[in-house]
């Protein structure tokens, strides 16, 4: 069995909250290994108002103890400050007479690309408060929190993760693709945004800003890279299993990811074979490698024992200053959507989220294969079949 976790929370309400169960006891875990992550998520250039209110950091209410996991679920708490000024619109108690009119009204004017209008269907909700408080990419904070907690568990066995920015608004990084994977992440370490060229960083901003003046939001693209993962992690044996097939839904899953690349993606589809599959090499050394990577570390839904290279496409952000049009539900009305407070670019930010995203997966899909109760003898596992696979 893998490991899993259950995330709650509104995104204005008191705080938000992760169980992670699974892991195997004795594994040393720091409450700032989390808080770091946390942190790197709330970076970047583009964001709203909101993440100056923020300062997220985690709460380890359960299942660790003198810094050591106990293979009891690890529930993990990071509050809201926010809250404060939202206690009687997201109040768990029903409203009691007159308190109505002092809560702000209901919210019936759905965004176009946001999830209000499905989800007051679905739900049947006449308030879409009701659905844009959990659809709120405010969530990735506890998923980045469980996935910071998968991060130490690959670090310990030799797997590293980096994240960055491949693009914003079309604006393209460029970072140089020989570039040695340590190299990069000593690059990315206080950002994930950083280009070839320094002054196309200064472009991505001006491009935000010029994206806000106008009302507008920009997209961009995200890259992902795990290195040291053993041979053989995943499946080919069933559809299910394919561990490339689970970090596309774990990418996909992210607010307002629309695609998912791996190694050379699309790319593939305008190249030959022969200048898509990657040649098999052996040395004493490393073993059996590839003598390059541009199936981005997968063959038959298992890893190759090569990075792993993922990127995702984040669409522009939905809440617009610059109105979209759209219906009012309880008046059937057309209008033009107008907004308080939003994000205009959070490509750094998803980029963060994206690595945790697919280091939960890594993690996972490590647990699954190699599982004791005990972190050391997991570990140990892990470490029998990188010899094994390098002698085969
Ligand atoms: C880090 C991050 C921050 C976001 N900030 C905003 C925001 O401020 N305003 C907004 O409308 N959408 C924001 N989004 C995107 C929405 O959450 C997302 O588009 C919405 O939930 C609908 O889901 P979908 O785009 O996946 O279909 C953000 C997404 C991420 C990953
Ligand atoms: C709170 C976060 O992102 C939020 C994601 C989001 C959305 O609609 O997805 C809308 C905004 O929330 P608010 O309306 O409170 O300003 C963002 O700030 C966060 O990333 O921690």
């Amino acid at each position: 069995m893998g490991m899993r976790y259950l995330t709650a929370g509104e995104s204005h309400g008191p705080q938000l909250t992760t169980i992670v169960e699974g892991l195997p006891a004795g594994m040393p875990l720091l409450l700032e290994d989390i808080n770091k992550e946390l942190s790197r998520r709330q970076k970047g250039y583009g964001r709203g108002r909101r993440m100056q209110i923020e300062k997220d950091t985690a709460q380890i209410v359960s299942g660790v103890r003198h810094g050591y996991t106990l293979g009891s679920p690890i529930a993990l708490v990071v509050h809201n400050n926010d809250w404060k000024h939202w206690t009687n619109i997201m109040g768990a108690e029903p409203l009691e007479e007159g308190q109505e009119d002092e809560v702000k009204r209901k919210v019936t004017r759905a965004r176009p690309g946001h999830a209000d209008l499905n989800g007051a269907i679905k739900y049947g909700h006449r308030d879409m408060r009701n659905v844009l408080e959990r659809s709120s990419a405010r969530e990735t904070t506890v998923r980045v929190a469980a996935g910071a907690i998968a991060k130490q568990l690959l670090s310990l066995v030799g797997v590293e993760l980096v994240a960055h920015v491949v693009e914003i608004g079309g604006i393209k990084a460029n970072v140089d693709p020989s570039m040695s994977f340590e190299a990069l992440k000593d690059m990315t370490e206080n950002s994930p945004v950083r280009c070839a060229d320094p002054t196309v960083e200064e472009d991505m901003k001006a491009a935000i800003d010029e994206a806000k003046k106008n009302g507008d939001s920009i997209g961009g693209v995200v890259e992902v890279i795990a290195k040291g993962m053993p041979v053989g992690v995943g499946s080919y044996v069933h559809y299910d299993r394919k561990l490339d097939g689970k970090l596309a839904a774990a990418i996909m899953s992210i607010n307002a990811f629309k695609g998912v690349e791996i190694g050379i993606g699309f790319e593939a589809a305008r190249k030959p074979g022969s200048e898509v599959h990657d040649e098999i090499a052996w040395d004493q050394e490393k073993g059996y490698y590839r003598k390059s990577n541009r199936l981005g570390g997968f063959e038959g839904g298992m890893t190759t024992g090569m990075p792993i290279v993922i990127r995702g496409v984040m669409k522009p952000i939905p809440t617009l200053y610059k109105p979209l049009m759209s219906v009012d539900i309880e008046t059937k009305e057309p209008f033009a959507a107008s907004v308080e407070r939003s994000d205009s670019c959070a490509v750094p930010a998803a980029a963060v989220v994206a690595e945790h995203a697919v280091a939960w997966e890594l993690a996972n899909a490590l647990i699954e294969q190699f599982y004791s109760d005990r972190f050391e003898a997991f570990a140990d596992e892990i470490k029998r079949q990188r010899e094994y696979a390098r002698e085969f």
